[in-house]
């Protein structure tokens, strides 16, 4: 049923803009309903997405006008009319309201909800923040309390088995699932409907006891672990009544790194035809690639519900994005340096003066895991005061932490939610948190190199500016991959910034600098000194294994450039001769060939550290005797399975494990490659450059 999905030349939105509101999808591919229904096949969905014939624009804007006539003034918009129209139990609607606040829907939730609860299946693209999730919940919920009335009231014991469940949320990642996991306990706090979650990297085991003992109505999960909990005959965990399922972050899900097994779970569940089900589809991006997927997922007769009509941007308004060009990865550490520091600074000049300003609390997205732990360390590094290494942070209180895959799960899980609670912090993350998670308050979302897809993107930024609050989006990336960028990013509203100092420097010439500019940089070198070594060169590899468009030639240039200037390093590290032969390395100039030898010492110790006595003179001649070491590369696409489409724990695909040059560089052909065998980078390759050509009626700005 599904095959793997390539990104291919225009988003779907672009095709249907003309029509914001909700569209009933007519019937088009012989599935099997249609054909008891209907009778005869007709021309696939895609086909017809693809050539955007006029005939489905007249047949979606009419059933768009019969639609919203149908509805006329019946459609709800607050919540407590739901229990007033008999539409939702009041168990439910009173814990939104009374417990989360929230009275008024937003857009999605009102042209979702209103639809869902007719039984109808959805597809729902709507901003990133605009409460989805409520929107899939709500009829989610309902639809268990229509069928099984006895659970709407809460009663102190349960009879439920693990066999019991009549609705499944899938997410593609852990913290996500784990996330929308609380909020449905928190709708079915008074009702005595049963909420689990199941993903990866957590206790199997205790996962199954809570199960038997608990029961499940509702299960939300990662694809991996539901994979696993349903083929596994002894766990008990069955839907045989399933009533509703739902893909939240669907367009990753039936991309290629999810969808086969999408496929086997829906292979699974009941066959639709003697268990009906509804199904619900939801996400701020829905690339027209994976509509022929959406299609043989959903009913036919299903409605798109598409909250951003046409001329509109897939990211808020709200958020002012920008984009800054460095010369070369070593100015990278210092730029986000000096970017932290002045909205720092601005927010507490705010506050001081009496105007309202949220605390600095930054989302940095980056590659690859090596590249996540390389920029954190150096920023956990950072001290107020030169040469104490136990000394106050520099950037004080705001808290530093990472998160990546192949952190514990408990890691994973208690980093999330200091940093949901940090008043003031800087999370340095891989893409697991990209999509879904609604950390509050966050005020800047900052990318270090080019993400994989022009999607993650658009869910990278989406982390800020939430639930209408304001936020800012940054994008620091080497000038080699600004024409790349260009085209990513095609006419999203970014502008071009030129105000960070530490961007302009050209690290590889002596020069005299402002004071303040010199201060930052010595900063960074102290900081990336204290590195260790094993670190720095995982970072290293994870670029080289991930060389993306750029020529590896250039690429091994530029990597050499920054441990010369960014970590004061004589020589780049070795590099084993099958992964170099692998790479196709081996012969070109500025290799070094050979064993990396772990045990070696920080050879940049005694170099390390910028030669600067006099703040305002900052050399950067490293090589012999010269200290520097500031600066880090950030631009790479994540190593080998080093993404967080690499395989994790429990098939769970949010944690990838490995990457190529990982702790010994030597374990390339046991990790390296994840699960997916992939060696490119996962931007879909060759026909990856289709997603960059959309929305080509807007100019870019950079
Ligand atoms: N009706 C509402 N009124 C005010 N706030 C709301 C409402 N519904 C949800 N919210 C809040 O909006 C925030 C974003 O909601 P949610 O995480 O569901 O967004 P989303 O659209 O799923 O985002 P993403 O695309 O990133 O997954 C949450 O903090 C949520 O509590």
């Amino acid at each position: 049923m599904f095959h793997a999905c390539r990104r291919g030349p225009a988003s779907l939105s672009r095709v249907v803009r003309a029509a914001s509101t909700t569209l009933r999808i007519p019937s088009t591919r012989p599935s099997t309903l249609s054909l008891i229904s209907h009778g005869a096949a007709k021309p696939s969905l895609e086909a017809r997405w693809l050539h955007v014939s006029s005939r489905l624009r007249q047949e979606a804007a009419q059933t768009q006008a019969q639609d919203i006539s149908e509805a006329g003034d019946r459609e709800i918009t607050k919540f407590d009319e739901l229990i007033q129209h008999n539409l939702v139990h009041p168990n439910v609607v009173n814990a939104i309201t009374r417990g989360m606040g929230h009275h008024t829907m937003t857009k999605v939730q009102t042209m979702t909800i209103n639809q869902a609860l007719k039984g109808e299946d959805i597809i729902a693209q709507a901003r990133t923040g605009t409460g989805k999730t409520l929107g899939f919940l709500i009829p989610t919920i309902q639809n268990i309390l229509k069928k099984n009335p006895e659970l709407a009231e809460r009663k102190r014991y349960s009879r439920a088995r693990p066999s019991d469940i009549r609705a499944i949320i899938i997410s593609p990642t852990r913290e996500l699932a784990e996330q929308i996991a609380v909020e449905a306990k928190t709708l079915c706090a008074n009702t005595d409907l049963r909420v689990q979650v199941a993903v990866g990297g957590n206790s199997k085991a205790r996962m199954l006891r809570d199960m038997q003992i608990q029961g499940c109505h509702l299960l939300v999960a990662t694809p991996g672990r539901l994979n696993d909990l349903l083929t596994d005959r002894y766990s008990k965990v069955s839907a045989p009544a399933l009533t509703t399922l739902v893909l939240d972050e669907a367009d990753r899900l039936l991309d290629d790194g999810f969808s086969r097994d999408i496929e086997q779970i829906i292979d699974l569940l009941p066959d639709r035809n003697q268990v009906d089900r509804q199904t619900m589809l939801f996400s701020a991006t829905i690339p027209r690639e994976v509509m022929h997927l959406v299609r043989s997922t959903l009913k036919p007769g299903f409605h798109f519900v598409q909250t951003v009509s046409q001329g509109e941007q897939a990211t808020h308004e709200k958020v002012p994005q920008k984009i800054v060009a460095v010369p070369s990865l070593e100015n990278l550490m210092p730029s986000l340096l000096e970017l932290a520091k002045r909205e720092i600074a601005k927010a507490e000049e705010a506050q001081a003066s009496g105007k309202e300003a949220k605390p600095f609390k930054a989302i940095v997205y980056l590659n690859s895991t090596a590249n996540v732990e390389f920029n954190a360390r150096v920023f956990d590094n950072l001290r107020a005061e030169r040469g104490k290494i136990f000394g106050k942070h520099l950037l004080h209180p705001a808290e530093v932490s990472q998160i990546h895959g192949q952190l514990t799960q408990a890691q994973r899980t208690r980093v999330s939610e200091r940093f949901r609670r940090a008043k003031s912090a800087i999370l340095f993350s891989t893409d697991v948190t990209a999509r879904g998670m609604d950390f509050p308050n966050v005020t800047h979302v900052i990318q270090i190199g080019l993400p994989r897809n022009r999607e993650q993107y658009i869910h990278r930024v989406g982390r800020t500016g939430r639930a209408d609050k304001s936020g800012e989006a940054w994008t620091l990336i080497p000038e080699f991959e600004l024409r790349e960028a260009r085209q990513l990013l095609r006419g999203l509203p970014i502008n071009s910034d030129s105000s960070l100092e530490a961007a302009k420097v050209d690290m590889t010439q002596e020069a005299q600098l402002p004071a303040s500019l010199a201060e930052t940089l010595s900063q960074v070198g102290d900081a990336v000194r204290m590195v260790d070594r094993d670190t720095k060169v995982d970072a290293y590899m994870s670029h080289l294994g991930n060389s993306g468009r750029s020529s590896i030639r250039d690429l091994v240039q530029t990597l050499n450039q920054w441990t010369r200037y960014g970590w004061g390093w004589q020589e780049p590290p070795p590099i084993a001769p099958g992964v170099a032969r692998k790479l196709g390395i081996d012969r070109l100039p500025g290799v070094k060939i050979g064993y990396p030898d772990r045990s070696m010492g920080d050879e940049a110790d005694d170099l390390n550290g910028p030669r600067v006595e006099d703040p305002n003179r900052l050399s950067r001649s490293f090589g012999r005797g010269g200290r520097g070491g500031f600066g880090d590369r950030d631009g790479g696409r994540g190593g080998f399975g080093d993404r967080d489409g690499g395989r994790g724990g429990f098939g769970d695909r949010d944690g990838g494990r490995g990457g190529f040059g990982g702790r010994g560089g030597r374990d390339f052909g046991r990790r390296d490659f994840g699960d997916r065998g992939s060696f490119n980078d996962r931007r879909g390759g060759g026909s990856g450059r289709g997603d960059r050509g959309r929305d080509d009626d807007f100019v870019s700005r950079f």
